[in-house]
């Protein structure tokens, strides 16, 4: 099965205009790239990126369940589509921690995003003490089990493997960490949604650098990756994308 490979940039709550230059320097270094390249920006910059990406993708880094109403400083799937989004990252470890979403919420929000014609980045991963009392392929089946909605499709949905003790901690999983997460999610997917859960993506994420990013690249499973830090500075993003095109 050929899924098209990608690499994610997750912006985070970084950038102002200043930084939408570093789009115009990925587009025109990228322009042939073979895989899909995406940014997630913060929301203030989603419409001002899109209309200069050129082949780049845009993405949201959240949005609401319903589609519109009386929800303050929430955004929508539909508005992050207006505004020039084609992909959103739903359920990453920080949304769960900071703002107490759950699997349920993270489902709600990817059957939103899926309505609206988005292409939704599921984020699951284990905690350090998870990881440490043995848990952590349970732990990720249930994430799945509860963020994923039953009509999920391979073009509609990206699962995003991030260990939460890897993210913006310079540690890394072993190679053979990551393979065994991968070969699990991949095992969860296809049981449950047949050729669908085989044609999704799968990507790594946390403390991807483009220094350790060919080795993990060469794991089974892994189609790519969802960066944080290193997506914030073209040039470093570049050495990822590269990578990811030779992989
Ligand atoms: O959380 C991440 C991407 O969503 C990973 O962040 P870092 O690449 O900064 O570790």
């Amino acid at each position: 099965m050929a899924r098209r490979k990608l690499a994610a940039g997750n912006w985070k709550m970084n950038g102002t205009s200043a930084m939408l230059a570093e789009i115009d320097t990925l587009a025109r270094d990228h322009a042939d790239a073979r895989c899909e390249i995406l940014i997630c920006p913060p929301a203030t910059l989603i419409a001002r990126m899109a209309e200069r990406a050129g082949p780049i993708a845009v993405g949201g880094q959240d949005c609401h369940a319903a589609d519109s109403g009386a929800h303050t400083g929430d955004i929508s799937a539909g508005m992050l589509r207006d505004a020039g989004a084609s992909h959103v990252i739903l359920g990453h470890s920080e949304r769960r921690a900071d703002h107490g979403e759950d699997d349920a919420t993270v489902r709600a929000k990817a059957q939103a995003a899926l309505s609206a014609g988005l292409v939704a980045i599921v984020c699951v991963g284990e905690t350090l003490e998870q990881r440490e009392g043995g848990e952590t392929l349970d732990v990720i089946s249930g994430q799945l089990a509860g963020s994923l909605p039953d009509d999920a499709t391979g073009a509609a949905i990206v699962v995003a493997y991030e260990p939460v003790w890897a993210i913006g901690t310079g540690k890394v999983p072993t190679l053979e960490q990551i393979g065994e997460v991968h070969a699990h999610i991949r095992a969860a997917l296809t049981d449950r949604f047949g050729p669908e859960g085989e044609a999704m993506r799968l990507l790594y994420g946390g403390s991807v650098k483009s220094a350790n990013a060919g080795d993990i690249f060469a794991v089974a499973d892994v189609d790519g990756a969802l960066v944080g830090g290193a997506s914030l500075k073209a040039e470093d993003f570049g050495g990822i994308v590269a990578a990811l095109d030779q992989a």
